[in-house]
């Protein structure tokens, strides 16, 4: 498929790194394959770190003008920019389900999503509000000034290439800080065509940097160890997490660290089965599995886990599996093979562990990237699928008797980014919600993220929180000051 030919603004679709307003070529590209086909999509600019750093200087030269305009100015800017995502909605979609693999339906979904972040802080932008402090002697006046971190490097994963950059970019160009974005070198496309419509809502030259590079562990390096950077905002994986954590410290660099997931879906025997299956399917198969909130086990009180386990099974068998760009397609290719692997790897761990599949369970007839989505029961502790995150279209389901063992189970893990419950006793609701070791609990839905709420995780799950009134104070820093009279 010819993507350019098939956008009604090929000009969207951007190749060259974005660097202080311009787009710059570089003599070594990285190729973007579509996931579905396993076609060449496009060569990227592949940046070298040393080329990269042309960017952080950049952001560094914007700065003070940039924090100088006045709120209004920055909020109407970053608005403008919404406002030409969403009417490129489309094409940004087709762009996204190229190189990633989503279905479009969930591709438009996520564009939207990313635009309400830009929405969200635009309007927060305007309210970075200081304090003044009663002073501890007559002739003293105590200030708070909130001011803007400085120069950001952002890196994401594949998995939302909008999004995940929009949730972080809005908000730091909202507080005055500019910006460098690494995306993942699976799917660039996106990030370029964000920055694309970010210079044509005419955000200044430097503000808005994107850098497409291979080199993974160098760029990390770089946003590491660079003194201009001042905070390294990330999204992947907690082994990623923990790398740039060592790398930054010496310079007590600012993070926010957005990583890994095992969300517990817990099912108890006063929910709502059909509410709880509709959820859980959600929670599950969105994406195909491959989010960082995703159900990753699913533990059901057992007199009532025959019964969501047969209504589970029955929706599961139907889902259509396929190119995202085809009608009404639900589950679309992996992002690669290996990751079919390790849905592999964790459904054989199960079965030879005494597990039982309820549908699929192996590769689909459609090859490449594809698998069949997925049910398990008699999952126990100490399977792969208990400790490890999928990120892939199986739903492991796991028994549990009392409320106290499905809480239990539900917090065995390092991570604590999501989890979800079905019950309808109030005073149930109340006692689980406040045992759940997580930073995120949806309570009878699959699906809690929107830019109104912080989101984000504790224990391994990462530090500080994206969206909501809180998002902004991660791009600010708070000033002191002690006025003598
Ligand atoms: N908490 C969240 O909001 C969130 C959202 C999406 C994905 N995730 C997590 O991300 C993981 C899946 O995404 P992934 O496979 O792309 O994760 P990943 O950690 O492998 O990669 C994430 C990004 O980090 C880059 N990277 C890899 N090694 C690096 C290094 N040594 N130094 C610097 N950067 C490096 C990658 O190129 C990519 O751009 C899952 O664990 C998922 O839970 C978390
Ligand atoms: O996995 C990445 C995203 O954070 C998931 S969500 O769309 O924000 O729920």
């Amino acid at each position: 498929m010819d993507l350019k030919a098939s956008l009604s603004d090929p000009a969207l679709l951007r190749t060259d790194a974005y660097i202080d307003g311009r787009w710059q070529g570089t003599d070594r590209h990285l190729a973007v394959t579509d996931p579905a086909t396993g076609a060449h999509l496009a060569d990227v600019s592949d940046l070298t770190p040393a080329e990269a750093e042309r960017a952080i200087l950049a952001a560094q030269a914007a700065g003070a003008a940039w924090a100088a305009r006045t709120a209004r100015d920055r909020s109407d800017l970053i608005r403008r920019w919404a406002d030409l995502m969403m009417a490129a909605q489309d094409d940004l979609a087709l762009i996204l389900t190229s190189e990633m693999g989503k279905p479009l339906t969930e591709a438009r979904g996520e564009i939207a999503y990313g635009a309400s972040f830009l929405y969200w802080f635009a309007e927060e932008a305007r309210r970075v509000y200081g304090d003044t402090i009663p002073g501890h002697q007559p002739d003293k006046r105590l200030l708070i000034l909130k001011q803007p971190i400085g120069v950001v490097a952002s890196i994401t994963p594949w998995n939302f290439p909008n999004a995940m950059i929009a949730r972080k970019v809005a908000p730091a160009l909202a507080a005055g800080c500019t910006f460098v974005a690494r995306p993942a070198a699976q799917t660039p496309l996106s990030a370029l065509a964000m920055v694309e419509l970010a210079h044509r809502a005419g955000i200044p030259k430097g503000v808005f940097n994107v850098v497409p590079s291979s080199d993974s562990a160098g760029m990390g390096r770089l946003f590491c160890e660079h003194p201009v950077v001042r905070k390294i905002t990330f999204t992947g994986s907690t082994r990623v997490g923990e790398i740039l954590m060592r790398q930054s410290a010496g310079q007590i660099k600012k993070l926010g660290l957005e990583l890994g997931g095992n969300a517990p879906f817990l099912v108890f025997d006063d929910a709502d089965l059909d509410a709880a299956v509709e959820g859980a399917m959600i929670a599950k198969f969105r994406n195909g599995g491959q989010t960082c909130v995703c159900a990753n086990r699913l533990l059901v009180q057992a007199s009532v886990h025959d019964a969501f386990a047969e209504k589970l099974a029955r929706r599961v068998a139907v889902l259509k599996v396929g190119d995202g760009r085809e009608q009404g397609t639900e589950i679309g290719p992996l992002i690669d093979t290996s990751a079919v692997t390790k849905v592999e790897e964790h459904v054989a761990n199960a079965l030879s562990a005494g597990a039982r599949l309820l549908t699929g369970g192996k590769r689909h007839d459609k090859g490449g990237s594809y698998f069949q989505p997925t049910v398990l029961t008699d999952v126990r502790p100490g399977m792969a699928v208990m400790t490890e995150e999928t990120f892939g279209p199986l739903a492991p389901l796991i028994r549990f008797e009392t409320e106290e063992e499905g809480i239990g189970l539900a917090n065995d893990t390092e991570f604590g980014l999501a989890s979800y419950f079905y019950a309808q006793n109030l005073s149930r609701v109340w006692r689980v919600m406040e045992q759940l070791e997580a930073g995120m609990v949806g309570v009878n839905t699959g699906l809690i993220s929107t830019p109104e709420a912080p989101f984000g995780g504790i224990k391994s799950s990462g530090l500080g929180r994206e969206g909501s009134k809180y998002g902004m104070d991660d791009f600010l820093e708070l000033k002191y000051v002690c006025l003598s009279l």
